[in-house]
């Protein structure tokens, strides 16, 4: 470094930018460096995956970390670009729209994140923060923000009165009920909710719980909700979605689900049994063994091959498709013929 020499990092940091503000051609060489270097390894979140989500339904989707839950989420909502296939809302693709129409569009799919405080801006009020987006796109009431604003404390159960206070004066359940609330000052009818109640306290969870209940009872919500935890989504979900590695690997009923025909897929009743549930003896196969693969290399045929203790030599050349049976379950496993776990449980109870 020529010149006078910077004596702490901050110090450093402001010299370089000072040289490169002197010295535009600086930055053309950096870049230049950068695009010399191999390019980056792609890794595709999402393979191939079809999903619909009915009015007024609740599905659950679940899977383990890195497997692409919120990538699909963000993608539905429109937060992210996706680079194939489309995104569809009443058979309206959503990124043919333009203008107000695709605004009303965005609006109209909120998400609800796992850590309220990291989305909720600590610098203003909660008159602010739920009262910001709806002043913006021309949706607030007669009765201006503070109706509004009083309106969706009471109905996410908080104090009117606490409209003047900051994020920071909050617990953690009540920052998730005021990130619900503010997701609801626009309107949505559908609510993305992405590990929406993973870092609260159990107790607060159940109580978070029933306030998605009773919005999707009052205002006719749709729920994508994603979880890691599948009693919680057996208790909220009327259909259970459970991807494995960037693909849908079974859709299912809940009730079916979880009842005694149970999954068809080897890799959800892996999740299941590792669910500790009092009625499930002897419907135990195996829990999911190893590490998830890495998904910048996923194995090929089946991604679930390497860990199935099922596996055949079809499953590790072969992507089996998600084939769909009756009672709107869905699954992509070459066991059976393609039916899934259905004859190797049979088999199993025959033998006892
Ligand atoms: N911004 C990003 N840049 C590069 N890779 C990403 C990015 N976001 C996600 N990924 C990768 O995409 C894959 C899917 O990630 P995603 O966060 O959707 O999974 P997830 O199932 O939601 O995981 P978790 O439960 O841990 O949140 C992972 O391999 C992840 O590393």
């Amino acid at each position: 470094m020529s010149g006078t020499e910077a004596a702490t990092p901050l110090a450093a940091a402001r010299a370089v930018s000072k040289r490169f503000q002197r010295k535009p051609d600086m930055i053309e060489r950096f870049v230049g460096r950068l695009a010399g270097s191999p390019p980056p390894p792609t890794v595709h979140a999402l393979d191939d995956v079809s999903l619909e989500v009915m009015k007024g339904e609740v599905v659950g989707l679940v899977g383990e970390s890195g497997c692409g839950k919120s990538t699909l989420g963000r993608a539905i909502a429109g937060m992210l670009p996706i680079s194939g296939g489309v995104v569809e809302r009443q058979g309206r693709d959503i990124a043919s729209l333009k203008g107000r129409d695709r605004m009303e569009m965005r609006l109209r799919t909120q998400i609800i994140f796992q850590d309220p405080m990291s989305s909720l801006n600590p610098r203003k009020t909660v008159r602010q923060i739920i009262g910001e987006a709806p002043r913006v796109h021309g949706l607030l009431p007669a009765g201006g923000v503070d109706a509004l604003v009083a309106d969706l404390l009471a109905r996410v159960g908080l104090d009117t009165a606490v409209a003047g206070r900051y994020p920071h004066q909050f617990s953690g359940g009540q920052r998730q009920r005021l990130g619900i609330a503010r997701a609801l000052a626009v309107q949505p009818d559908f609510l993305v909710c992405d590990e929406s109640i993973a870092a609260l306290d159990v107790s607060i969870q159940a109580q978070v719980i029933n306030l998605f209940m009773e919005l999707k009872r009052d205002l006719g919500l749709t729920l994508l909700f994603i979880s890691h935890d599948l009693s919680v989504v057996q208790h909220i979900s009327d259909r259970v979605v459970v991807m494995y590695l960037g693909r849908i690997v079974e859709s299912a009923p809940t009730d079916e689900i979880f009842g005694p025909e149970g999954p068809r897929h080897p890799y959800t009743a892996a999740l299941l049994a590792e669910v500790p549930r009092i009625d499930r003896r002897g419907h135990t196969f195996s829990t999911v063994k190893g590490e998830i693969p890495s998904p910048l290399s996923p194995p090929g045929g089946c991604h679930f091959h390497p860990r199935c203790p099922f596996a055949m030599d079809i499953c590790k050349t072969t992507r089996p498709a998600l084939k769909d049976f009756e009672g709107g379950h869905s699954a992509a496993c070459h066991l059976d013929g393609g039916a899934g776990l259905r004859a190797i449980k049979r088999n199993t109870s025959n033998d006892k």
